[in-house]
């Protein structure tokens, strides 16, 4: 048979709920005892080519951002030799798996979903929290719920988007569309900042009958390799998805140069997306197939409140929005706008709050802030606070203040400006620091209008307001500046299934992770129409005599 509809109940899940890790409870000794065993060796970590795990080459080390001499893990790049075998695997690996049933497919990453919810739940945790320093909070939203909540929602997901049939309404014609993965391999090319990220951008096309290279981040490799730990063990076949750390453009020259590039799901910065859109563009003559290209990208987020906003809930959610993980989400809400009339209050509550957050090693429960991921980043920031304080249109209300002696730490930064076009409004920090212009209360509707046109992204932004005519102008305003729209609520913290995540404009191709059309691209279709009648005539009806 062609076509055999999946066998999958929709609507089954619901959100991997978050444990406490309140002190004494039986999850935090767990997640306890697997901190001391990870802090106490350097995990040694091969590139993974189907069945075979290799070790060549020049030995890198994945360090704690908040103790940076504190090796975590050792790896290896792969060499373009070896990327070409990881593609050869894939290949090999492909016509059995897109044939596989879809119910099989799913069941062996609910087997992983299941295993990330128990078993494994602390080591996602730990390698995620050493590894990129995310506090246990952070840790538990990030690497075990949302990732096991892509996992089981995709199988909700691939339900939806496979379901439709076309009509077939000649008797003796029956038509039918049949849902296939695409012909060659998908490169998943994924950042540092979210393990789940991370298990995603393979898996996903994997779910829909794909085969995939993944390279990970160098500064997440802990955690990524967990993953796709788990994913073997809950019964991936090999070579459906390699794990190959890669030096970032020798894989992305090596990929794309393949006549088998399928697509590219990418996460990552504006400028490496680019770089490789133009690179699929400059091989276009020697693919087998048109690429697909997914890239999520940065973003410039705003909180734009208005003078009938709720002043707790603009100062809570933009402390969350703008500090939580360091600024280092997409997400993180990164420039404000504020009415002269609320500034007071509003000031003087980030600026109470801001004393009572304590930045350091996510070990410590007490620490909201932590470590930034690397030295690249922390001079990135440091170079934005410098600006910061030798701007004569800015003043640094409170932090600007960084220290790499031991970790990458940055103090949490909240800064005004008078310049609404001041770069610390248009280009993305990803770090913690927050800048603010204060708008006078009759130009409301002319300063939103700049918003929409200070910055090139286009991935979250929030109103906050309470005068509901005031809302719905405010609605219509923003309709094209984010992919992520919140109102009276932070720009940040999108859950899979209820918030669907991606943005537009220079902010990536807004896929929607955690929503059903994403796996719409990993699909391709094909259209069957079979006659059970002879063919008996050739001439048109006008031509009878
Ligand atoms: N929109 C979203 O959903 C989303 C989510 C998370 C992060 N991000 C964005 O990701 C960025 C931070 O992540 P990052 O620092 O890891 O980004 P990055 O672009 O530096 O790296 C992303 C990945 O690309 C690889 N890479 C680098 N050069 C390459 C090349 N020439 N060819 C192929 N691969 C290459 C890196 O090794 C890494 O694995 C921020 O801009 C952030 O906003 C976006
Ligand atoms: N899902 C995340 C964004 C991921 C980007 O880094 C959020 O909405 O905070």
């Amino acid at each position: 048979m062609l076509f055999r509809p999946a066998k999958i109940r929709t609507n089954r899940f619901i959100n991997e709920p978050l444990l406490d890790y309140a002190p004494g409870s039986k999850e935090r000794k767990e997640l306890e005892g697997v901190l001391e065993k990870y802090n106490n060796q350097v995990a040694d970590i091969p590139i993974v080519v189907g069945d075979k795990e290799i070790k060549d080459g020049k030995e890198l080390f994945q360090v704690s951002p908040h103790d940076h001499q504190h090796k975590v893990a050792k790896y290896r790049h792969a060499s373009k030799d070896i990327i070409k075998q990881a593609i050869e695997s894939n290949l090999k690996a492909r016509k059995e798996w897109e044939r596989t049933p879809i119910e099989k497919r799913a069941d062996i990453f609910l087997k992983a979903a299941d295993l990330m919810a128990g078993k494994y739940r602390a080591d996602l945790l730990a390698t995620t929290m050493i590894g990129q320093s995310k506090n246990i909070w952070q840790a538990e939203i990030d690497a075990a719920c949302e990732l096991i909540d892509f996992l089981r929602f995709n199988i909700t997901f691939s339900r939806l988007v496979t379901e439709y049939q076309p009509i077939s309404p000649d008797k003796g014609i029956k038509n039918s569309s049949v849902y296939r993965g695409m012909e060659g391999f998908w490169a998943a090319v994924t950042p540092f900042n979210f393990t789940a990220i991370g298990g995603h951008l393979p898996s996903a096309p994997a779910m829909m009958g794909n085969v995939a290279l993944w390279k990970p981040s160098d500064t997440a490799m802990l955690s990524n390799y967990t993953v796709f730990k788990i994913y073997r063990e809950a019964g991936l076949p090999a070579g459906v998805i390699n794990f190959v750390p890669a030096d970032g453009p020798t894989f992305g020259d090596t990929v794309v140069s393949s006549p088998d590039l399928a697509g590219i799901n990418f996460t990552g910065s504006v400028k490496t997306f680019k770089h490789l859109w133009k690179q699929v563009a400059n091989n276009l003559d020697n693919f087998r197939s048109y690429p697909r290209m997914i890239g999520e990208c940065g973003g410039k987020n705003f909180h734009f409140i208005h003078p009938s906003a709720d002043v707790e809930s603009v100062v809570n959610g933009t402390i969350r929005g703008a500090f939580e993980f360091n600024g280092q989400k997409c997400s993180a809400t990164s420039r404000m706008y504020v009415p002269e009339s609320l500034w007071p209050k509003i000031k003087d509550g980030l600026l109470s709050i801001h004393k009572e957050i304590k930045t350091g090693s996510p070990l410590q429960k007490e620490n909201f802030v932590t470590a930034v991921i690397d030295d690249k980043a922390f001079a990135r920031i440091e170079s934005y606070l410098n600006h910061a304080k030798n701007s004569p249109n800015t003043t640094i209300l409170a932090g600007g203040t960084c220290d790499q002696s031991e970790g990458y730490f940055v103090q949490p930064t909240i800064i005004q400006t008078t310049d609404p076009n001041d770069k610390l409004m248009k280009e993305e920090i990803f770090g913690p620091v927050l800048t603010m212009y204060i708008y006078p209360d009759n130009k409301c509707m002319e300063t939103a209008d700049l918003v929409t046109k200070t910055s090139p992204f286009a991935l979250t932004g929030s109103i906050f307001v309470k005068d509901q005519k005031a809302r719905e102008v405010l609605i219509d305003k923003f309709r094209e500046n984010a992919g992520n729209f919140y109102i009276n609520d932070k720009s940040t913290g999108s859950v899979v299934a209820q918030q669907p995540f991606g943005g537009t404009r220079m902010s990536g191709t807004n896929e929607k992770a955690g929503g059903p059309h994403y796996l719409l691209k990993f699909v391709s279709v094909q259209a069957v129409k079979e006659t059970s009648v002879p063919l008996s005539a050739w001439k048109y009806p006008s031509m009878e005599e």
